[in-house]
């Protein structure tokens, strides 16, 4: 693993030095091959189990990484906390992959750091699964996101509400640059700082800006909002949840990060919210858009001091832009939607038509993904047909004759709905099993088993209907915890 550590050159206002704690019984549990070979590891490094165990625990430090703990700050459910950081992760450095992309690679749960606060610095077995299950699920439905690389039982306990094994992930991301951290140094005032990362960030994440050209800063914010439109309708596509869409776990690179208390749609319903803490369904599914547009305000809020020294005339700047987000956003949802139903641009079809199939969904109380499915099958199987125009009625054939209207046929709709709209999605009933299985018994074969059928989701694979079923009580009981 050859590292570049770029972000350090920043300097130390962005970070704290700081050394993973060390682990008694370090045992590699998950590693990701073909991430791996993404990161152009060599199979030398990659064959000895032992010793990958040592480095991705935090225990044995990679030759050439240099371990920090980044600084940031983040509003939380709304309210400004100034005083963040990575409490419970190691920053090793950036390593050069197959595209010549820098990838961060960090540990999480490797210990306490000069963020930590009261916290223990741990992560439990259960919630480092839980990212590297979600993250490679993510991953394959082609959605921006984090990943991760391995996943370490540290023979450590680690208390929560009871005593749990302890582990580290190893996530890699295009980078653990967040809203919040933009937020860091214009809380304190900081403009160098500010300007400093954001060079480095437009220099990282968005070559294509020029930052010699006026106006620079604010195509910046325009290319920011542009990519967590495209995240969010990815997670719309899918059924995605976040739950903790605080700002700083927002990653300007545009990828989904932090998936602590995630969880995916089952019943279509906009309201839908599984995290304990979320009281006010500030993070439910169809919110995430507006969040999305109230986060990205906070970013360009963070950058007035470099658009105008008249923070009045800034505020001008920038309004426009967060206005447009909405718009954009709105379209490329329904763009998104109408792909779903076969339909390749949103001109040809209504979006109150649309708007008028999730209401039945939400009345009907029906499965999101399971509905879609059948809608593709329907295409070509006309018992599926029958017993979908029996469930939705009028709108069925509506949507029949509208494909025909704008003279799409049956299979050119079929292969493009085939491609929206997977067969399998981590569903929360199989990910609390499956984490609860590797936990009591130390058996990871389901845990594989599962990871196979989602690393294709959008096939039908040998093992695929054993994942399919939709939750006994409809997951009315299915609460998340903010993964620590
Ligand atoms: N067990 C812990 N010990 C110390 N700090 C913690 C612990 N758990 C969370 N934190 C810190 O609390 C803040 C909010 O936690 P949150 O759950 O959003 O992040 P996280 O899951 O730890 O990390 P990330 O956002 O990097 O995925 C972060 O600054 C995090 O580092
Ligand atoms: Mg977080």
């Amino acid at each position: 693993m050859k590292f570049s550590n770029t972000y350090h050159q920043l300097g130390d206002k962005f970070y704290q030095s700081a050394m993973p704690a060390q682990v008694s019984k370090p045992s590699l549990l998950f590693w990701n091959d073909t991430l791996a070979e993404d990161l152009c590891l060599s199979t030398s490094f990659c064959q000895d189990k032992s010793e990958l165990a040592q480095y991705f625990s935090g225990n044995k430090i990679i030759a050439g990484a240099e371990p920090v703990a980044l600084a940031y700050s983040g509003h939380q459910f709304g309210q400004f906390n100034p005083y963040m950081g990575d409490g419970r992760a190691h920053l090793l450095g950036e390593v050069t992959d197959v595209n010549n992309i820098q990838r961060d690679i960090q540990l999480k749960g490797s210990g306490q750091t000069p963020y930590s606060r009261r916290g223990d610095g741990l992560c439990a077995i259960g919630p480092a699964i839980r990212e590297f299950i979600m993250s490679e699920a993510m991953f394959a439905l082609g959605v921006p996101t984090s990943r991760c690389l391995a996943v370490v039982a540290t023979g450590e306990t680690v208390y929560r509400e009871l005593p749990k094994p302890g582990a580290v992930v190893t996530r890699v991301a295009a980078s653990h640059i967040r809203v919040g951290t933009f937020q860091h140094f214009a809380a304190r005032g900081d403009v160098d700082s500010l300007a400093a990362l954001t060079e480095y960030t437009i220099n990282r994440h968005y070559p294509d800006i020029d930052t010699k050209a006026d106006g620079y800063i604010l195509e910046f914010i325009k290319a920011v909002c542009t990519k967590q439109i495209d995240v969010v309708v990815q997670w719309m596509r899918v059924g995605f949840i976040h739950g903790v869409m605080n700002t700083d776990n927002c990653a300007i690179s545009g990828e989904t990060i932090d998936f602590g208390p995630c969880a995916m749609l089952g019943a279509y319903h906009p309201g839908t919210v599984y995290s304990s803490i979320d009281k006010n369904g500030r993070y439910a599914f169809a919110n995430q858009p507006n969040i999305a547009q109230w986060n990205m305000a906070r970013f360009a809020e963070s950058l007035i001091p470099l658009i105008d020294e008249d923070s009045e005339q800034a505020v001008k700047l920038l309004e426009p832009i967060i206005l447009q987000f909405a718009e954009d956003f709105n379209d490329a949802y329904y763009t998104m939607l109408a792909k779903k139903l076969g339909v390749p641009e949103l001109c040809l079809i209504e979006k109150a038509f649309i708007k008028e199939f999730l209401d039945i969904l939400q009345t009907q109380e029906l499965d999101y993904t399971l509905t879609f499915v059948q809608l593709t099958e329907s295409l070509s199987d006309s018992e599926q047909a029958e017993s979908l125009n029996a469930t939705l009625g009028k709108w069925y054939n509506k949507w029949r004759d509208l494909l025909q209207k704008i003279s799409i046929d049956n299979a050119t709709a079929q292969s493009l709905m085939r491609e929206q709209n997977p067969v399998v999605i981590p569903r929360n009933h199989h990910v609390e099993a499956i984490l609860n299985e590797c936990e009591t018994s130390g058996d990871l074969s389901s845990a594989d088993r599962f990871l196979q059928v989602l690393r294709s989701p959008y096939k039908q694979q040998i093992h695929t209907s054993d994942f399919q079923d939709l939750p006994e009580d409809g997951d009315v009981n299915y609460r998340t915890f903010c993964g620590t």
